[in-house]
């Protein structure tokens, strides 16, 4: 199924037509450069393009009062003095004769995305949309926006669809308190936004926009604030929040739907954000989502100023969406102090809602409270200091071109098991190295006439040199010994590759522990055998009291260790590897695969017992990008998982510093 993109030029037909340097940067020029990016990258038509409509009275009745839908009416009608007049009585906000029919179009993208992606027309999808939504309340226009596109997309799916739980995601650099207002006591649905806060200090200057707006009475933890108390937060900082906070707690929740207030303010370069994240990242952040509610996603713009990084963050969602692997992160340094402070509080705020968080640091709420204000009077002196200094122009490099590999997905399969459609079965080339051949007779293959194993083991090794050149994306191979392979590849990788393997153990088996000495190879073992404590930073044994079968525990070590791990590590293969012995299910194993592509530009190469041959389907729809099934509702983790998983990320966040979850204790 393929990603819906829903534009009209409609809604570039209203502009500010007076004085006001507050609303000034919210320009029809948003849309247009962001279109015609998509366009120029040829990522427009590889969309299905689903037309606009206009939202009805009933739809903006879902969200909004009729006295506050009836006054908007009138504003077409307006002279230029009614139009001011009636703008008065709003915040940072501007109406014009052609706006409410733009909002309408803008809530009804929003509605025609939902129904896209419902009915299965597609898998997901983006609008381009203005106005914006996320701050419009009941009744009241506010931040630049005229009728929430996303609270009624929302109201609309569960009336609609009979959906039971919604998810929105809000990454807009700015508090979409309409958002907020309108679902904190509704569990139904799970509301989450990052926003520059200042303490308070940044607009709209809420106290209801901090972290400890947790929901309302049945809505209490479904809500989640994560204030940023400074500009300049990066990428690190965004994948920290996804990993230890977000991700954890909607794999929890378990959507039916995703819904993204899609505000791009929160890119380097734009006036309102200050941030330094890099457009890339969005293709991560999107990526990341990608498998929740077995795909169904619906991106809807909200902000974005800068008319550089703004189209080139929409394109790198929507190159995404339609399923090309991401980007590797650029150089990950762990996050700053002050987000690792406001992630500490977030989780700490939500430890009793939600099961995964159930072990997260208290928060020594004296100290930290007195630490905070300490640190924004300090702010405030330094703020006096540099009133005049101005924005410095920000630069920063083209994202990456994202090529997509000929071959999606190779297969190394023995005869008789049949290759899915859609990928390529591969057999070891004839131009097989002699020399590699002969290593590995030696090194590898048992009896040295055992052909069917040296056949597939040079079959390996021409696949990873095709993976590095970038002529295939991802593989599988069904092999007679995974052990042997995997040390195979490990020892290929650590000497003819010159960039870095991250090998992934889903089961008990002994693992090549030396070769992890080198930097060059990262090892995380996920078993139920408990280890020899290895010091080395390189080998990581994750004990799960029920190894990979308890899906929640499971879960929780990979968004919670091995995903930030791997983040950081930033490899250029990634080698899966399921032990005969896991007991991981297929769709926990499906979501493992699809996670696991967001890293080394989806190089993942998957080495399966050859008895598996069930298993071939489900990892190659993965592998294949597509999105992996639902794990419905994860019940709570075992108590010695999350103690396991809290000890082993104490333990080696000195090393790995996307492992932190609070901020190093000050002294
Ligand atoms: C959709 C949105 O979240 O991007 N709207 C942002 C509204 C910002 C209002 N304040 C502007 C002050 C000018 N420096
Ligand atoms: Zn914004």
């Amino acid at each position: 199924m393929g990603t819906a993109l829903i534009y009209d030029e409609e809604m570039t037909r209203y502009k500010l037509l007076w004085v006001d340097p507050a609303c000034k940067i919210e320009v029809p020029e948003r849309l247009t450069v962001s279109h015609e990016a998509l366009i120029k990258n040829g990522l427009a038509d590889r969309c299905v393009s689903v037309p606009v409509r206009e939202a009805t009275d009933a739809d903006i009745l879902l969200v909004h009062s009729e006295e506050y839908l009836e006054a908007v009416k009138k504003t077409p009608y307006m002279t230029l003095e009614d139009l001011k007049e009636f703008t008065l009585q709003y915040g940072d906000v501007y109406f014009h004769p052609n706006i409410y029919h733009c909002a309408k179009l803008a809530a009804g993208a929003a509605l025609q995305l939902v129904d896209s992606v419902m009915t299965g027309k597609v898998r997901n999808g983006m609008a381009l949309v203005r106005p914006p939504g996320h701050h419009s309340m009941s009744s009241a226009a506010n931040g630049f926006c005229v009728f929430n596109n996303v609270a009624i997309a929302a109201q609309y799916a569960k009336q609609k669809y009979g959906l039971k739980r919604v998810l929105i995601v809000d990454w807009d650099v700015h508090h979409g308190q309409g958002v907020q207002y309108c679902f904190e006591d509704d569990p139904s649905v799970l509301y989450f936004s990052w926003h520059r806060y200042e303490h308070q200090k940044f607009w709209p200057q809420l106290r209801e926009s901090d972290y400890d707006s947790v929901g309302k009475e049945k809505g209490a933890g479904f809500n989640i604030n994560v204030p940023w108390n400074k500009v300049g937060m990066k990428n690190s900082d965004y994948l920290s929040v996804f990993c230890h906070v977000l991700l954890p707690v909607a794999y929890e929740f378990c959507p039916d739907l995703v819904l993204v207030c899609a505000g791009f303010d929160s890119a380097i370069g734009d006036p309102e954000g200050e941030m330094c994240a890099s457009p890339d990242i969005f293709a991560h952040l999107t990526h990341l989502l990608m498998n929740l509610a077995g795909g169904k996603l619906c991106a809807v713009l909200e902000g974005g100023y800068n008319l550089t990084s703004l189209p080139q963050s929409v394109c790198q969602t929507v190159q995404t969406l339609l399923g090309d692997p991401a980007p590797r992160p650029a150089n990950l340094d762990g996050p700053c102090e002050s987000a690792l402070e406001s992630l500490h509080c977030v989780r700490s705020a939500h430890r009793q809602y939600w099961s995964c968080l159930k072990h997260a640091a208290k928060l020594p709420t004296f100290e930290i409270s007195t630490k905070r204000v300490k640190l924004a009077e300090e702010e405030e002196r330094l703020e006096k200091g540099d009133e005049e200094k101005s924005q410095e122009e920000q630069v920063w490099p083209e994202p990456p071109k994202r090529v997509t590999p000929p071959i999606r997905a190779a297969l190394v399969l023995p005869n008789g098991v049949a290759c899915p459609d859609g990928c390529e079965s591969f057999g070891a080339s004839e131009d097989a190295d002699p020399v590699i051949v002969n290593k590995l007779r030696e090194n590898f293959v048992k009896d040295a006439d055992d052909c069917h194993a040296l056949t597939t083991l040079s079959s390996l090794i021409s696949l990873v040199e095709k993976m590095e050149k970038n002529e295939i994306c991802s593989g599988l191979a069904l092999v007679c010994d995974v052990s042997m392979a995997m040390m195979c590849v490990v020892q290929h990788a650590a000497t003819a590759l010159s960039k870095r393997l991250l090998v992934v153990c889903v089961g008990d088996t002994a693992v090549p522990s030396d070769d992890t000495e080198n930097g060059k190879t990262v090892l995380v073992q996920f078993s139920s055998k408990e280890s020899e404590e290895q010091k080395c930073k390189y080998y990581i044994p994750v004990c799960l009291k029920k190894g990979c079968s308890d899906a929640s525990g499971f879960l929780q070590a990979v968004l919670g260790l091995l995903l930030p791990l791997g983040y950081e590590y930033d490899p250029s293969l990634v080698l899966l590897v399921r032990m005969p012995d896991s007991g991981v299910c297929d769709s926990v194993w499906q979501q493992l695969t699809g996670l696991l592509q967001g890293l080394a530009q989806g190089h993942t190469l998957v080495l399966m017992q050859e008895g598996e041959k069930e298993r071939v389907a489900p990892t190659a729809s993965a592998l294949l990008g597509d999105a992996a099934p639902s794990l419905g509702q994860l019940h709570s983790p075992l108590p010695e998982d999350v103690e396991v998983l809290e000890r082993l990320r104490h333990r080696l966040q000195g090393d790995w510093k996307l492992l932190q979850t609070t901020a190093p204790e000050t002294g």
